[in-house]
């Protein structure tokens, strides 16, 4: 996969160094001084927030010109205590009953032949100076903020985790966590791993990064289309363009399409449908949504183009305060651990889990960006070294649950650092494939 530089409507602006912001139509930016080692961890991670939170200056639009009427008696979203789990159904741009409150798509009437009838997605008002207040005056909607553009899947996600919510574009994961800590919204809906793709692992740095909580978990069938222009055909695609983990769920199938177009990375599927929209590039498709498609004007040349039809996306649901964990409903919990010195503490630390009957959903590792790097030797002498890593575990029990306590209690007598990111009901909307019926025929429906 060719990694290009993103299209400028979708190009980064968190930067190491102050930058003139831009501001990008219906998205939250921000510029933002932040230098990664001005954080100490393991005893402050997070210490200096405020200081860079305080070098922070906001400059959003989120926009959503014509909201859509929305039922208020239902408002406020699904809740972190059952996630809206219970209220949702298959969303990715397919039609649902259920109302997910997203930015209304914009009708057009696209002909084949004519280039100017695709019209881009409108930019819509940018905020103002006044909209950095904190804690404005919202009513009862829950404000969620997501990352991409509209139509991207963790809009959908954000959709599904909180019916009704107003949905806040971001430009970066970043954002997204400031956009609440800086209370410019109140959740944050975060991808953090997909059956296909494997581990967003941005997200896993950022959560360690920021004192965010886990509040819940939403699983999402993400149902993959390749889109372009309308009247364009896949003969005249000599490029795809999407969000990386987008390109590697469809990577077999766009091969198996005979599609001799190079791949290029850009920040999310949807902001690839409205990059080549407004470019009016037909040369050019993209992977996102068929919500995507319908909000900025694209057509679909081949729909369900994933590589295995039970794709799925897990996503976190943040806050600022956590939940408190309860034991009437299956709940998960999310730690993260540096290790110790010492012979067989990864071992140890599992077992402590294993004993207690406590099964792990999910055990990934980072590079432990403070302390990189380790000396067998305890003089520090020799060469030999040793990489050090956090380890991120997820555990089915609620920390309301004795066996997860103490469970914890044994892991911390083997780590140098142990966090508990969030203890939140699981999601157990019952499995459905993002499309059952999917087969080659319908991925070949050029
Ligand atoms: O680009 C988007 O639409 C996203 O919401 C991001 C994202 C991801 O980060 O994994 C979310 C779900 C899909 O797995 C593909 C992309």
């Amino acid at each position: 996969m060719q990694s290009l530089s993103p299209p400028s409507p979708i190009k980064s602006l968190i930067r190491s160094r102050p930058r003139v912001t831009r501001v990008i139509p219906n998205k939250l930016v921000l510029q933002c001084i932040y230098r990664s080692d001005s954080v100490s961890f393991p005893n402050g991670v997070g210490a200096n927030r405020a200081d860079w939170q305080s070098t922070c200056a906001i400059l959003a639009s989120k926009v959503l010109a014509q909201q859509q009427p929305t039922d208020k008696s239902s408002s406020g979203g699904g809740g972190d205590a059952n996630g809206g789990a219970d209220h949702v159904a298959a969303v990715n741009g397919h039609k649902t009953s259920v109302d997910l409150n997203l930015v209304p798509i914009e009708k057009t009437t696209p002909n084949s032949n004519n280039n100017s009838s695709i019209k881009p997605h409108k930019p819509q008002k940018p905020l103002t100076i006044t909209d950095l207040c904190p804690a404005p005056m919202h009513g009862a909607q829950l404000r969620v903020a997501y990352q991409g553009v509209p139509g991207a899947y963790s809009e959908a996600a954000a959709g599904k985790a909180y019916p009704n919510c107003e949905a806040i574009p971001c430009d970066q994961f970043e954002v997204a966590f400031q956009a609440v800590e800086l209370w410019i919204a109140d959740r944050a809906v975060l991808p953090v791993e997909n059956s296909l793709g494997g581990s967003i692992h941005r997200n896993y740095d950022l959560l360690l990064r920021h004192r965010l909580h886990i509040v819940g978990e939403v699983q999402l069938p993400v149902h993959h289309c390749l889109l372009a222009l309308p009247g364009v055909r896949k003969e005249y695609v000599n490029r795809v363009i999407s969000h990386p983990q987008a390109l590697a769920q469809c990577e077999l199938t766009l091969t198996k399409l005979g599609l001799q177009a190079a791949r290029e990375a850009v920040d999310d599927t949807a902001g690839a449908a409205e990059y080549i929209a407004a470019n009016n590039l037909r040369d050019t498709a993209a992977i996102a949504s068929a919500r995507a498609a319908e909000l900025y004007g694209m057509q679909v040349l081949a729909d369900g183009i994933q590589d295995d039809s039970s794709n799925v996306t897990r996503f976190v649901m943040l806050a600022r305060e956590p939940i408190i964990p309860r034991t009437d409903r299956p709940f998960k919990t999310s730690i993260v651990f540096a290790h110790d010195k010492g012979t067989s503490v990864l071992f140890k630390v599992l077992s402590a889990f294993a004993f207690r009957n406590i099964s792990l959903t999910k055990i990934e590792s980072r590079p432990h960006r403070n302390r990189p790097i380790r000396l067998v030797d305890d003089a520090n002498v020799g060469t030999a070294k040793h990489f050090e890593y956090m380890f991120y575990v997820d555990f089915e029990a609620s920390m309301a649950e004795v066996r997860a306590q103490n469970a914890l209690a044994e892991v911390q007598e083997f780590t140098s650092f142990l966090r508990v990111l969030g203890s939140y009901p699981m999601d157990m909307t019952p499995w459905c494939p993002s499309r059952a019926e999917d087969d080659d025929d319908d991925k070949n429906a050029f």
